[in-house]
């Protein structure tokens, strides 16, 4: 379909206040991508069961609310091919949308509590972040959602919209799932800082320790959950827009059980051992999560809760010949699920931008410096929004 017509028919879901969601998965390779679009027809809200269903899923941070269901059955499909350039050189022009001095000494506050928290032992790690409200000009979601199409070409960018919810739209680095078959992919993603032209860069003990802290959990609570052929990759730096993390690939099986096409028992149970990471959350789990809970004093919503394609009908191209069919490629058809955590996102209400923003802290963190890396971080929106 043509781009004009996939964004007029957005326009009009809009208008009719029916919900959506536009998406783009990361460009690994080459310069065409394919955006996709599912139109709901009614203005329901549905929730997955266990995620044995198939569509579009956007999940809240806290687990004990439902993730948000787009059903592949009932949603009309739109995509268009997009011609991509190189990642975007945008700068941030603009130092408007600054924030007050009370709320910045409230965030480092807030990191002061946490490091004696971490001190006394009580904790290993834990992930704490603030909103940020920008002022919007004349920009309408959908432009919002094409300037970050076009300025971040590795990340999963998406625009989703429900009239009982909100609308969202983000640019996210963090894969959470992604699974083909019975293989399965996630990533251990932590530490940041600036990216100044180069990957080739030194990182400090504190990132080091943050991102091992993510590993180590990840994949603990993997092998707990009786996944096969554990593996994972050597430590890396990624870039993610004007930002470097520290990144280490893991993958492996899934026990036949786990797989949704043999049995109901869906991906419930690989979720629950990933979601919420120590990238997001914190570590112990459980504490961190109730440190975030009852200090951080406001709800992240669907920040650092997750969104993606969630057993998605994948045509498979297959170059083996056999006896009979011999030269003719035949088809299989798979299921395939790509889970991103919602990080580098905004809430838009009414003329305005909600950002939201964290970062992981330890017992060595220092205040300001983490107060600095939530600034850089939102610059990530900024940059579309202060143009
Ligand atoms: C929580 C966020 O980032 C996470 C992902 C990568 C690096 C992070 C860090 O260095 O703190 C965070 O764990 C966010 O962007 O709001």
């Amino acid at each position: 379909m043509p781009e004009a017509e996939f964004f007029q028919k957005l326009e009009e879901q809009f208008e009719s206040a029916l919900p959506f969601v536009a998406y783009r998965k990361p460009i690994l390779t080459g310069d065409r991508a394919t955006v996709t679009a599912f139109l709901q027809q009614d203005d329901e809200l549905n929730y997955t069961e266990n995620f044995t269903e198939s569509g579009f899923v956007f999940a809240p941070f806290d687990t004990s609310e439902k993730a948000i269901l787009f059903a592949e059955n009932t949603s009309e499909k739109l995509h268009f091919e997009q011609v991509v350039s190189e990642e975007g050189t945008a700068v941030l022009t603009s130092q408007k949308g600054q924030i007050s001095e009370e709320k910045k000494l409230g965030h480092i506050e807030l990191v002061r509590k946490a490091v004696s928290v971490l001190r006394a032992g009580e904790m290993d790690k834990v992930v704490l972040s603030r909103r940020e409200e920008v002022e919007l000009k004349e920009q309408n979601r959908l432009q919002l959602f094409k300037e970050l199409l076009k300025t971040y070409a590795t990340a999963f960018v998406y625009c989703w919209y429900h009239p009982k919810i909100g609308c969202w739209l983000g640019a996210t680095p963090e894969t959470l799932l992604k699974v083909e078959g019975r293989r399965f992919k996630t990533m251990a993603l932590a530490g940041t800082q600036k990216y100044h032209g180069t990957t080739d860069v030194e990182w400090g003990e504190k990132e080091k320790q943050e991102q091992q802290f993510v590993t180590d959990s990840i994949v603990e609570n993997l092998k707990a959950s009786g996944v096969e052929d554990l593996e994972r990759s050597e430590l890396y730096t990624s870039k993610a827009g004007n930002l470097l993390h520290l990144q280490t690939d893991i993958n492996g099986t899934l026990v036949s059980t786990d797989v949704p096409r043999n049995v109901s028992t869906g991906y419930g149970n690989i979720i629950s051992a990933l979601h919420p990471t120590p990238a997001v959350c914190g570590l112990p789990k459980e504490k961190a999560k109730s440190f975030i809970l009852s200090e951080e004093n406001y709800d992240r919503e669907f920040y650092t809760g997750f969104l993606g394609e969630l057993n998605l009908q994948k045509n498979v191209q297959r170059s083996r010949t056999r006896r009979n069919v011999e030269n003719l490629a035949y088809r299989a058809v798979k299921k395939e699920t790509n889970l991103f955590v919602n990080l580098r996102c905004m809430k838009i209400e009414d003329n305005k931008a909600v950002l939201f923003i964290g970062g992981g802290i330890t017992k060595d963190s220092v205040p300001e410096d983490e107060w600095q890396e939530t600034v850089n971080k939102a610059e990530t929106m900024k940059k579309v929004l202060l143009k």
